[in-house]
């Protein structure tokens, strides 16, 4: 039996779960040792290989992520937020690593991570890829740099079948520019306008929420003065991407004392 850290792939059938279930079967620095879904999906109870249309893994799917979450050092979870929340009561009492991706959390529901994290490590983040997290330490200093003259938009794209808006992304920048400024993002969020929205308030940082197609993601930081502008941009063309980062912060996680942690700590940033 090999050493490996094993690893749980929650939300097996979804894009992320698969793309994450093939990333670590195909690492040499981890093994996947199950494979959860929700109660009644079809998926439950074949070789989690097979349900990809693929060769058998010889992990079989359940909807019992307990005794999955038992035999693992590593959870990994893109699913939904009340899955997660569930998920995180169980990783912390298999004492294993959580590494989630799930966004669309509110602040309600993160606050109740925070006793899980005094058992197990947890690493959250909406975004897993270095790209995405060196863009916010740049948005945050582009916002410290300039004035409340700069507007300050957060635009982001994805794909049709996303649910939840603004993207974890986009909050994530838009916490880094509200750091820059010195503020509280719930304090000058702009979310969701429609209808005789009134003008623009200075100061006020933006959400606009794109929704077509197979766009993977991309996000814009637009910072726009009168008679000039500045966009940050990050693209993702490849899923692999935050499958990979996600696997990283699981490994990461195993040498780290309990706690919440998030994908800064893991790359160094
Ligand atoms: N942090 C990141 O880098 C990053 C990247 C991509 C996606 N995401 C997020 O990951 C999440 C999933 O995205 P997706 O595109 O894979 O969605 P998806 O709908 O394709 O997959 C979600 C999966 O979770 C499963 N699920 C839901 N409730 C469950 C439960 N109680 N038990 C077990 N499985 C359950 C669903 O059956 C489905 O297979 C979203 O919140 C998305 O925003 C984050
Ligand atoms: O496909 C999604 O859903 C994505 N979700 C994350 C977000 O909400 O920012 C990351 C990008 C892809």
């Amino acid at each position: 039996m090999s050493d490996l850290p094993g690893i749980v792939v929650t939300g097996a059938s979804g894009r992320m779960g698969q793309m994450l279930i093939k990333t670590v079967v195909e690492s040499d620095k981890a093994r996947l040792v199950g494979a959860v879904e929700r109660e009644g999906h079809d998926w439950v109870g074949r070789d989690v290989g097979e349900a990809m249309g693929s060769v058998a893994l010889g992990v079989t799917v359940t909807d019992e992520p307990l005794e999955a979450f038992s035999k693992a050092q590593a959870v990994i979870d893109f699913t939904a937020p009340a899955a997660t929340l569930q998920f995180a009561k169980l990783a912390a009492q298999a004492r294993a690593v959580h590494v989630i991706g799930t966004t669309g959390m509110s602040d309600e529901d993160i606050a109740q991570l925070e006793p899980c994290g005094r058992h197990a490590v947890i690493v959250r983040a909406g975004n897993m890829s270095l790209g995405v997290n060196l863009l916010t330490l740049l948005t945050q200093k582009v916002a410290a740099a300039l004035d409340e003259d700069f507007d300050i938009e957060v635009i982001e794209y994805h794909h049709r079948h996303k649910v939840d808006a603004p993207s974890g992304t986009a909050l994530m920048l838009g916490e880094a520019a509200a750091a820059g400024r010195g503020v509280a993002l719930n304090d000058v969020a702009d979310r969701g306008r429609d209808g005789i929205t009134g003008a623009r308030k200075r100061g006020d940082i933006g959400f606009t929420a794109i929704r077509g197609g197979d766009i993977i993601g991309e996000h814009d930081v637009m910072f726009a003065a009168d008679g000039e502008q500045i966009v940050l941009r990050h693209k993702a063309t490849d899923r692999s991407l935050f499958a990979k980062g996600a696997l990283k912060a699981a490994l990461w996680g195993q040498d780290q004392k309990p706690g919440e942690y998030d994908m800064l700590d893991v790359l160094g940033l």
